[in-house]
């Protein structure tokens, strides 16, 4: 194992998405969270630049998409948590003679190849590359050169831990800030603005028949004057 691995981590989808339980019934948000993956992994998989891709997943769904579409699975017999499954993804790639790895959620479904080929080549000369969430304090992606430089701390506020613990540890490091990487997926709002942006991805398709057909249901945000 050469180059740069992504790694997607995705937990059990009949359990994902839990933040948009009063807008989408279980069965929609298990459908949401794997059209949202196959979106995330059409986008990597047309990256030049990635060696290849590891999904740690307990979910027997994801695994036979992962598999259709030829990335390697690793498997979690019990869930674990978002950052510890990471890092043993990131570990194994280490032990394996991988370069970097780019771990990323499964909820970015805007992201595009080209944004991943812009990280790759951008921070090419960087040890760390935080992805900024698009509300400015979270995470949605980490390169890592090599795979295991850092502990990802992934959750509440993490862009500003990512920061800090790339400095404790003498990483050279970058933010950077793309759109598709920045939009992922967690509440009702964020439903909304991917329904307004309409987009011709997979998951701007299924959100805007689901509203349609009163799936999902929708309410335009409070202004706050
Ligand atoms: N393999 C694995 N992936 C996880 C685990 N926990 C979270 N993830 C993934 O990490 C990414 C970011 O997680 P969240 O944004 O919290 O997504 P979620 O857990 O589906 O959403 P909520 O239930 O609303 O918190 C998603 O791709 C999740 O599927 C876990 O225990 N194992
Ligand atoms: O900010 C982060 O570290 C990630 O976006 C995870 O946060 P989320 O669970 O709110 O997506």
């Amino acid at each position: 194992m050469t180059g740069i691995w992504a790694i997607v981590p995705i937990k059990d989808t009949h359990f994902s998405k839990s933040r948009l339980a009063p807008v989408m019934s279980d069965r929609m948000r298990r459908q949401l969270a794997l059209i949202m993956f196959e979106d995330v992994l059409t986008a990597l998989l047309h990256a030049p630049g990635l060696e290849g891709i590891m999904v740690p997943t307990p979910d027997v769904e994801i695994t036979r998409i992962g598999r259709r579409y030829g990335v390697e699975i690793m498997a979690e017999p019990t869930p674990t948590d978002y950052n510890r499954v990471a890092r043993q993804a990131a570990c194994r790639i280490a032990e394996q003679g991988g370069d970097a790895a780019l771990i990323l959620p499964a909820d970015i479904p805007l992201l595009t190849s080209g944004e991943v080929q812009a990280v790759l080549s951008a921070a090419s000369a960087m040890q760390v590359a935080i992805l900024a969430a698009r509300d400015g304090i979270g995470t949605n992606g980490l390169l890592l050169r090599g795979p295991d430089v850092m502990v990802p701390h992934f959750g509440i506020h993490s862009l500003h831990r990512h920061r800090q613990l790339a400095c404790s540890h003498g990483l050279s490091h970058t933010v950077m800030d793309f759109p598709g990487f920045g939009f992922d997926i967690d509440t009702s709002l964020d439903i909304y603005d991917l329904w307004m942006l309409a987009s011709p991805t997979e998951t701007g398709r299924f959100v805007e028949q689901a509203i349609r057909r009163g799936e999902i249901k929708v309410e335009k945000p409070c202004q706050v004057m």
